[in-house]
C-alpha cells in the first residue's frame, strides 16, 4: 500500500514530494501511525517565511565560493582573444576586457586567501595560484589585442591582488620545509633508523673523503723519488732507477687501508639506508592512505582525478628517497669540496680562485641569459590564443566507447579538421619559443668558451712562471674546476631541496586537514539503533553550488517503517538518503535519530547501523564470497552466507557452474554474463548479512525489467522485514 502525504517543498531546480509511504510489514499487518503522516507545524513555517533571511545570509557566504559552471577568467579571456583575432576593436571587446579584469580580480583574491587559510586542499598546493599569478600579464595581452585597455583602477587592483598573491606564495614556500619534517617525523619508529644511517652516510663520505687525501699522497710520494732522481742523475751523470722509498710503500697502505674502511661504512650505510627508507616510505605511505579514505564526499566531489590519488601513495616512498638523499648529498659534497679546496690551495691558490671566479661569473651570466630568454619567451606568446583539450571534440573520436557515434554522426572530416586547428595552435607557440631560444645558444656558446681560454691563460701563466709543470698543472686545474663545478653543483641542490620536500609537505596538507566530516568523533550509543528518524526543517545545497536541493524538509519515520519518498528527477531523494549516512550534512535543521541529532554520532557507528543499496549494484573485483562479508563485522559460517543468498533468490545462480565455475569463491571478473538483477541481489545478500537495523534502498529495482524487479523485490521484501527502511523512488511519484 502506497500513501502519498507528503507536501511539497520547492527547491530551486526543481521540486521535491517527499511522499511518505508506509507499508504494513510483511507480517505485522499495522496500520499507519498518524505522527508520520505529518511534520509538525512549526517545521513547515520554517520552510518558507523563517527560512528567507538564513537563506539570503547563506548566500551571502557561498559568495566567494566556486561554482561549477561559472564563467572563469580563463573562459572568457579566450572568448575575447578569439573575437578580437576575428574582429580586433570590436566594441563588445570593450566590456569583455573590463570583465576579463573582474574575474581576475574575484579569482586572484579568492585563490590568494584560500592558499593562506589552508583549509581546502584544492588550494593548499598552491597550484592554483601559481596559474593564476600568471594571469596579469596575459590580461595585458587580451587587452592589447582586443585594442582596449583595463581601466586604470581596476588594474591597480589587479596588481595589488597579484603582489599579495605572490606574497603568500614566497611565505608558503618558507613553510614547506616544516610540514614535510612533519610528516616525516609521522613516522616515529623509523627515526632511529634514519639517525643510524645519517651518521654512516657521514662517516662514509669522510672516510671517502680523506681516502682523496691519501691517493694525492701516494702520487706525490711517486713523483718525489723521480723528481730527485732525475735532478741527481742530470748533476752526476748516474742511473736514475732510485728505489722506491718506503714513503711509497707507507702511503700505498694507508690508501688501500682507507680505501677498504671507506668501502666497509659504504656498504653498512647503503644496509641502513635502505631499511630506514622502507620503514619511514611504508608508514608515511599508510597514514595518507588512511587520511585520504578518511576524507569526506565534499574533498572527493572536487577531485576530478581519482587515480592520482593512488599514485600520491605509490610515488611516495620514492620522494621519501629524494628527500632524505638531499641532506646526505649536501654533507658529501661538502665534504669533497673542503678536501680538493684544501688540496689546490697547496699547490695554487691564484689557480683556485681563478677557476672559481670564472665558474661562478659563467654560471652567472647564463642565469641572467635563461632568465631574459623566459622573459621574451613569455612577450612572445602574450596574448596567443592556446588550444585547451577540453575545447575539443577529436580527443574523443579514436576511442572505443565513442567511435560508433563518430563514425553514426560521418564525423571524420570535421574531426580532422578540429585536430588540425588544435595542432595549428600548439605548433604557434613552439615555434615562438623556439626561435626565441635559439638566439641564446651563440650566446651561451661565447661565454663558455671565452671561459675557457681564460682558464687556459691562467694555467699558461702559472707554467711561465714555473710555479708548476704541465701533469701538475692539469691535475691542479682537474681539482679546481671540481671544487668550482661542485659549488655550483651544492647551490642547484639546496635550490632543489625546496622542490624535493614539496610532495611531503603536500602529502601533510592530505594528513593534516581534517575532513568535515571526522569519522571516528562522536557518541557511540549501546547495542542497535532503534531507527526512528525525523527530518526536522531541512535545508540542503551541495559544497560549491547555489541552488538549494532542500528546503525545509521534515517527515518522520516510525522504527521498522518503510517510508518512500517520491519526487521527479533530480528533486533531491538520493539527497535526502546522503544526508541520512552523513556523507553531507544539512546546512540548516537537523535530522534525529532515536531522539538525538545525527551529527552527534559517531559516522562510524551511524554507517554501521545503516546499509543502502542504490540502483547501480557496486560490487568489487573480488570473489563473490568476499563481496558478500564486505560488511560483516564478523566471519560469518558458510550456512550463513546461503541462507542469505537463499533469502535473496541468489543461491541457485550461484550454484550454475556456466555462471560461476567456482561457486562462492569465482572472482566477479570471470563470472560470465551476470546479469543486473543477479548482481543486485548479490548486493542485498551482502546487505542481510551486515544486517543492519536501517535500510536505504535507492531505486533498487528501477533499472531492471520486469521479471528481474519481481525476483528483486521478493528479495527486498525480506531483507526490509524488521528494518527501517527509507525507500527513494520516482516510479512512485509516476504512477501517482
Ligand atoms: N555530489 C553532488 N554535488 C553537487 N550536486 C549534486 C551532487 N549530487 C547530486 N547533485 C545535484 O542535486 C540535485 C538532486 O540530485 P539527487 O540525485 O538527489 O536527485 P534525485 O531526486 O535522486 O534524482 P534521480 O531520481 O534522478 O536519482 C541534482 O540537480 C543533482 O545534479
Amino acid at each position: 500500500m502506497i500513501d502519498i502525504l507528503a507536501r511539497r517543498e520547492l527547491a530551486d531546480s526543481a521540486e521535491l514530494a517527499a511522499g511518505v509511504c508506509e507499508e504494513a510489514q510483511s507480517s505485522g499487518a499495522e496500520a499507519p501511525e498518524a505522527a508520520c503522516a505529518d511534520a509538525p507545524p512549526e517545521h513547515r513555517a520554517s520552510s518558507s517565511s523563517a527560512a528567507a533571511p538564513a537563506a539570503a545570509a547563506e548566500e551571502e557566504e557561498d559568495e566567494d565560493e566556486e561554482e561549477d559552471g561559472q564563467l572563469t577568467y580563463d573562459d572568457l579571456a579566450r572568448r575575447c582573444l578569439e573575437l578580437a583575432e576575428i574582429s580586433p576593436g570590436a566594441p563588445e571587446l570593450k566590456a569583455g576586457v573590463e570583465w576579463c579584469g573582474r574575474l581576475l580580480l574575484r579569482e586572484l583574491r579568492r585563490a590568494t586567501r584560500k592558499t593562506e587559510a589552508q583549509d581546502d586542499v584544492r588550494f593548499a598546493d598552491g597550484a592554483k595560484l601559481d596559474d593564476l599569478l600568471l594571469c596579469p600579464e596575459d590580461l595585458d595581452g587580451v587587452a592589447r589585442l582586443s585594442r582596449h585597455a583595463v581601466p586604470k583602477a581596476l588594474r591597480l587592483e589587479v596588481h595589488e591582488a597579484y603582489r599579495e598573491g605572490r606574497w603568500v606564495r614566497r611565505r608558503q614556500r618558507r613553510q614547506e620545509f616544516r610540514k614535510a619534517l612533519q610528516m616525516i617525523l609521522l613516522a616515529k619508529d623509523a627515526l632511529p633508523w634514519v639517525l643510524l644511517s645519517s651518521l654512516a652516510s657521514a662517516a662514509s663520505a669522510s672516510v671517502g673523503v680523506v681516502g682523496l687525501h691519501y691517493r694525492a699522497e701516494v702520487l706525490a710520494a711517486l713523483q718525489r723519488p723521480r723528481r730527485v732522481a732525475a735532478s741527481a742523475a742530470a748533476a752526476a751523470g748516474a742511473s736514475a732507477g732510485a728505489a722506491a722509498p718506503t714513503a711509497v710503500r707507507t702511503a700505498m697502505m694507508a690508501m688501500v687501508l682507507v680505501e677498504l674502511l671507506a668501502a666497509a661504512a659504504r656498504a653498512l650505510e647503503s644496509q641502513l639506508r635502505a631499511r630506514s627508507q622502507d620503514l619511514m616510505a611504508r608508514s608515511i605511505q599508510v597514514r595518507l592512505f588512511e587520511a585520504l579514505v578518511a576524507k569526506d564526499m565534499t574533498w572527493w566531489g572536487g577531485q576530478k582525478e581519482p587515480w592520482a590519488n593512488i599514485n600520491k601513495v605509490i610515488c611516495l616512498p620514492a620522494q621519501v628517497e629524494s628527500a632524505l638523499a638531499a641532506p646526505r648529498t649536501l654533507v658529501n659534497r661538502i665534504s669533497t669540496i673542503s678536501i680538493q679546496f684544501a688540496l689546490v690551495r697547496q699547490r695554487s691558490s691564484r689557480m683556485l680562485y681563478a677557476m672559481l671566479l670564472m665558474h661562478w661569473a659563467k654560471f652567472g651570466v647564463n642565469e641572467v641569459v635563461s632568465r631574459l630568454l623566459s622573459w621574451f619567451q613569455r612577450r612572445s606568446v602574450r596574448g596567443l590564443v592556446m588550444p585547451s583539450q577540453d575545447k575539443f571534440t577529436w580527443i574523443y573520436a579514436l576511442s572505443p566507447e565513442y567511435i560508433r557515434l563518430y563514425q553514426s554522426f560521418a564525423r571524420g572530416p570535421n574531426e580532422a579538421l578540429d585536430l588540425k586547428r588544435y595542432l595549428c595552435g600548439n605548433n604557434r607557440q613552439q615555434e615562438l619559443t623556439g626561435a626565441v631560444s635559439s638566439l641564446a645558444k651563440p650566446v651561451m656558446a661565447v661565454i663558455s668558451q671565452a671561459c675557457t681560454v681564460v682558464e687556459l691563460n691562467t694555467m699558461g701563466s702559472l707554467m711561465d712562471e714555473g710555479t708548476l709543470d704541465i701533469s701538475q698543472a692539469e691535475t691542479v686545474m682537474q681539482y679546481a674546476s671540481g671544487v668550482a663545478r661542485d659549488s655550483e653543483s651544492t647551490y642547484w641542490d639546496i635550490t632543489a631541496f625546496q622542490d624535493k620536500l614539496s610532495p611531503l609537505a603536500r602529502a601533510w596538507d592530505f594528513v593534516a586537514l581534517p575532513p568535515k566530516i571526522v569519522l571516528d568523533r562522536g557518541f557511540v550509543p549501546e547495542g542497535r539503533a532503534k531507527g526512528h528518524f525525523v527530518f526536522e526543517g531541512v535545508h540542503f545545497h551541495y559544497p560549491g553550488r547555489r541552488s538549494k536541493i532542500l528546503r525545509g524538509t521534515s517527515f518522520e519515520v516510525k522504527p521498522g517503517q518503510v517510508v518512500g519518498i517520491t519526487g521527479t528527477t533530480g528533486c533531491g531523494k538520493s539527497t535526502c538518503l546522503s544526508l541520512v549516512e552523513r556523507f553531507f550534512d544539512v546546512t540548516k535543521g537537523r535530522i534525529l535519530l532515536d531522539g538525538r541529532d545525527i551529527r552527534e554520532y559517531q559516522p562510524r557507528w551511524l554507517r554501521s547501523q545503516i546499509v543502502a543499496v542504490s540502483q547501480e549494484p557496486k560490487l568489487l573485483p573480488l570473489t563473490i564470497r568476499d563481496n558478500l562479508v564486505f560488511g560483516c563485522d564478523h566471519d560469518p559460517t558458510l550456512e550463513e552466507i546461503e541462507q542469505a543468498c537463499r533469502a535473496a533468490n541468489i543461491w541457485d545462480s550461484l550454484t550454475d557452474p556456466q555462471k560461476f565455475p567456482n561457486g562462492l569463491e569465482t572472482q566477479m571478473t570471470v563470472a560470465q554474463n551476470v546479469a543486473g538483477g543477479e548482481k543486485q541481489r548479490l548486493c542485498i545478500a551482502r546487505a542481510i548479512l551486515a544486517n543492519p537495523p536501517i535500510l536505504l534502498l535507492d531505486e533498487a529495482t528501477s533499472a531492471l525489467d520486469e521479471v528481474s524487479q519481481a525476483q528483486v523485490q521478493e528479495a527486498l521484501n525480506k531483507l526490509m522485514a524488521g528494518r527501517t527502511t527509507l525507500a527513494a523512488s520516482s516510479a512512485a511519484a509516476r504512477k501517482s
